[in-house]
C-alpha cells in the first residue's frame, strides 16, 4: 500500500540519510551512496534537497517542533527525525501540506502518528516560519567568532541559508570570454556568467551542470573558486620561477576526484594523482577522460606508499573536517567538534611531514585543506616549519587572487586564508587554507 503514495520513495531515502547522519554519525556524502543509488534521478534529487535543507535548518526546525509537544521528543527518535524533514518541505520547499502529511504518516506507521499529525497540524495553524537564515550551530558559530570575527559569523549565516552558485574552471583560461559568452546564450535575458579569476566562471545557482555547452567536450569542470586556488598557487609558482620550472614533474595527492589533477595537467605538468580511494579514483579517470588529459593514477595510500621518486612540486589536499564547505554539506557542522578536528589535525601534519623528502632541492610543496579550522591551516604551516628548516614560506603574487589577506598584505608564513566572505557581494566562496613552502636550493 505505501509503494502507491507519490513521492514515498525519495521521503524514505530522505528519512535514513538523515538517521545516518544525525543518529548514526555518519556524513551525508557517504550515506548518499547507499541510500539514493536505487531511485530514479527525480527522487534521489528530491531526496538530496530534502535532507540537505533539514540539515540547514535543524537548529530553528527542532526549535519548532519542541514549541509544539509537551515532553521534549528525544534526539533520535524517529518521528523526531519524520517531523524534522516534513517541517523542512513545508516552510522551506513550500510542498503542499496534503503531500507532506500523507508521506510523512506512511513513514510513521505503528509509530505515533497522532502526535505528528498534531504538531504539523497547529504550526500550519499558528501560519508558523522559519528565520531567513538559520540559526549557526552552536560550536562552529564560537570557534569562528573567535578565529574570523563578528563579521565572518554573521557572513556565514547569510551565506548558509542557500546552495552555493556553480563554479566552473576552464581547461583554457584564453576561451573564457568565448566560453562566458556560450554559457550566456543558455540563460535566461539579462543574466550573465561572472568571472572572478582568470579561467573561473560563475553560473548562477540552479543550472543543471552537465546540460551546459561545453561539459561534453570537456571545456569546463565544475569546481568552487576557493578549491580553483591551491592548484593555481602551484603553477602559478612554478612559472615564477621560470620557464624551464613551467611544466615539470608534479605529484598531486589526496588527487580524486580530480578537479585539482585537471588543472594541474592543463597547465602542461607531468602529472601523478594519488589516492587511496578506488572509487574515487575511478571518478578521477572519468574525469580526465573527459576533458581528455593525462595523469599517471596511483591508487594508494600515500604514508605507506614505496613508488614516489622526487618531484618539483607536490601538492597535498589533505583530508580535513571539511567545515569551509558548510554550504553544500550543512551536515558538516551540525556534527564537529574538537576530537574531529583534532585527530585530522594529526593526521594533515604527519602527511606534510611524510612528504618532505620526496620534494627536490628549489621545489615546491602546496598544502591545502577546505577547513575553516585553524589547526587544520595555520597551524599546520607553523608545526611544519619550525620542524624542517630545509624549507621557506613562499607565495606567489596574489594580487590577481579574488581574496582580501585577513590583516591587510598576505605574509607566506601565515599562508593564504580563504574565508567564504569573500567576494561576499558575488555569492561568497568555500572556506579554504593554502600554505606553500619551498625546498632550499642547496638542500639534498
Ligand atoms: C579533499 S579530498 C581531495 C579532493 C581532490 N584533491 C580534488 O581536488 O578533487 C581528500 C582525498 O584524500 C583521500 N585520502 C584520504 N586519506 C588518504 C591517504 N592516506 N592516502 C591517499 N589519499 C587519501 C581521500 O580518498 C579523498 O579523495
Amino acid at each position: 500500500m505505501e509503494k502507491q503514495i507519490s513521492g514515498l520513495a525519495a521521503r524514505t531515502a530522505a528519512l535514513q540519510m538523515l538517521d545516518a547522519v544525525l543518529r548514526r554519525g555518519e556524513h551525508l556524502d557517504q550515506a548518499r551512496h547507499a541510500y539514493i543509488k536505487k531511485l530514479n534521478p527525480s527522487d534521489a534529487a528530491m531526496a538530496m534537497v530534502i535532507a540537505n535543507e533539514t540539515l540547514r535548518y535543524l537548529i530553528d526546525i527542532d526549535a519548532l517542533i519542541d514549541s509544539q509537544t509537551r515532553n521534549i521528543l528525544s534526539e533520535d527518535a524517529k518521528v523526531r527525525m519524520v517531523l524534522r524533514m516534513s517541517l523542512a518541505q513545508l516552510f522551506i520547499m513550500e510542498t503542499p501540506p496534503h503531500a507532506v502529511i500523507s508521506t510523512s504518516l506512511a513513514l510513521l506507521q505503528g509509530g505515533p502518528r497522532k502526535l505528528a499529525h498534531g504538531v504539523i497540524g497547529s504550526l500550519l495553524r499558528a501560519e508558523a516560519q522559519l528565520p531567513d537564515t538559520p540559526t549557526m550551530p552552536p560550536f562552529a558559530a564560537l570557534k569562528w567568532l573567535k578565529d574570523w570575527g563578528p563579521q565572518m559569523v554573521e557572513d556565514s549565516r547569510i551565506l548558509f541559508a542557500t546552495a552555493p552558485s556553480v563554479d566552473l574552471c576552464l581547461k583554457d583560461a584564453g576561451h573564457l570570454e568565448k566560453m562566458s559568452e556560450t554559457l550566456a546564450q543558455d540563460l535566461i535575458e539579462g543574466v550573465k556568467p561572472i568571472s572572478l579569476m582568470a579561467g573561473h566562471i560563475r553560473m548562477p545557482r540552479g543550472q543543471a551542470v552537465d546540460a551546459l555547452p561545453g561539459f561534453d567536450e570537456g571545456e569546463w569542470w565544475v569546481q568552487d573558486i576557493a578549491a580553483q586556488i591551491p592548484a593555481r598557487i602551484l603553477n602559478d609558482l612554478m612559472a615564477q620561477k621560470g620557464k624551464d620550472a613551467q611544466s615539470g614533474d608534479v605529484l598531486d595527492l589526496c588527487a580524486a576526484p580530480g578537479g585539482k589533477t585537471m588543472q594541474l595537467c592543463a597547465a602542461k605538468h607531468r602529472v601523478t594523482a594519488l589516492d587511496v580511494s578506488e572509487r574515487r579514483a575511478r571518478r578521477l579517470q572519468q574525469n580526465l577522460d573527459r576533458t581528455a588529459m593525462d595523469a599517471n593514477i596511483v591508487i594508494h595510500n600515500l604514508l605507506k606508499w614505496k613508488g614516489a621518486q622526487s618531484y618539483d612540486a607536490i601538492l597535498l589536499d589533505a583530508p580535513c573536517t571539511a567545515s569551509g564547505t558548510f554550504r553544500r554539506h550543512p551536515d558538516i557542522i551540525q556534527k564537529i567538534d574538537d576530537r574531529d578536528i583534532a585527530k585530522l589535525a594529526a593526521l594533515q601534519s604527519e602527511m606534510f611531514a611524510h612528504i618532505a623528502k620526496w620534494v627536490r632541492p628549489g621545489g615546491f610543496i602546496i598544502f591545502a585543506t577546505c577547513s575553516l579550522e585553524r589547526e587544520e591551516g595555520e597551524d599546520q604551516l607553523q608545526k611544519f616549519l619550525s620542524e624542517h628548516g630545509d624549507f621557506t614560506a613562499v607565495l606567489p603574487d596574489m594580487s590577481a587572487y579574488p581574496i582580501a589577506p585577513i590583516n591587510g598584505e598576505f605574509i607566506p608564513e601565515k599562508g593564504v586564508r580563504v574565508l567564504p566572505n569573500n567576494a561576499m557581494e558575488h555569492g561568497g566562496m568555500d572556506g579554504f587554507y593554502v600554505a606553500a613552502v619551498q625546498k632550499n636550493a642547496n638542500m639534498k
